[in-house]
């Protein structure tokens, strides 16, 4: 598994800003896409392309576009749902297929309640998008459901991320072709399986909604 932990004063700053209690929803709906962009960059910099030849004004050039098939973007609802507007503008290609998973906040196990994935990801690039990786239950789940559908190449985006899960979801992909992006790497868990210092429950900050 590959992991990179952004390292730039403007993530930092948002990060920053979003963490903070007083900040309201509108305003951390805003910040996650703006961050889920700044992070893309890294998360995509090994998308695949094809060579393309165009005409600019004065001479042929060649250059690449997005190639087929498709890449596929999965948010995990509900908090990878902001996420996923950020992703599409970077990847306006990309097919979008989703996951509806809760973490039980009492055993830390997560439940899938919904599951709209492609049978078949063979050869697909596929980004999924959430923004707590904490446990890593939700997220060793979801790689776990394209993995099954024949995807080889994963990516994970979040915006921020735990030791204690990035360790879990390591052991559990092993030597398989992972990649995960966190904004930052916290301190730890609490007791209630919370990341810390962290940002609170990011699907409530999100929506307004305690769920
Ligand atoms: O690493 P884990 O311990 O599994 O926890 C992380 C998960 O918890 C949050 O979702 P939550 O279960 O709160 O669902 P929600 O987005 O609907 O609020 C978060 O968005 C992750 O999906
Ligand atoms: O800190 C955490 C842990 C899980 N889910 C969240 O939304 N926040
Ligand atoms: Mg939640």
């Amino acid at each position: 598994m590959r992991v990179h932990i952004a390292d730039h004063p403007l993530i930092t700053h948002k990060l920053t800003v979003l963490r903070d209690k007083a900040t309201p929803s509108p305003v951390f709906r805003q910040l996650v896409e703006e961050l889920v962009t700044l992070l893309a960059y890294e998360a995509t910099r090994d998308v695949r392309v094809d060579k393309v030849v165009v005409d600019t004004p004065v001479a042929p050039y060649n250059g690449v576009k997005l190639a087929r098939p498709r890449p596929i973007i999965i948010p995990v609802l509900r908090a990878g749902l902001g996420m996923l507007e950020g992703m599409t503008k970077l990847l306006p290609t990309a097919e979008v297929g989703f996951l509806g998973i809760k973490r039980n906040e009492e055993t830390l196990e997560p439940y899938t309640y919904a599951n709209r994935l492609p049978d078949d990801l063979t050869g697909r690039q596929v980004f999924i998008i959430d923004p707590m990786l904490a446990t890593g239950g939700t997220l060793i789940d979801s790689i776990d459901y394209v993995f099954e559908r024949g995807a080889t190449d994963v990516t994970c985006v979040c915006l921020l991320g735990a030791p204690e899960g990035l360790a879990a979801v390591e052991a559990h992909v092993a030597g398989k072709d992972v990649k995960v992006v966190l904004g930052a790497l916290d301190e730890k868990l609490n007791e209630k399986g919370y990341i810390v210092p962290g940002l609170g429950d990011a699907g409530d900050r999100l929506y307004g909604v305690a769920q």
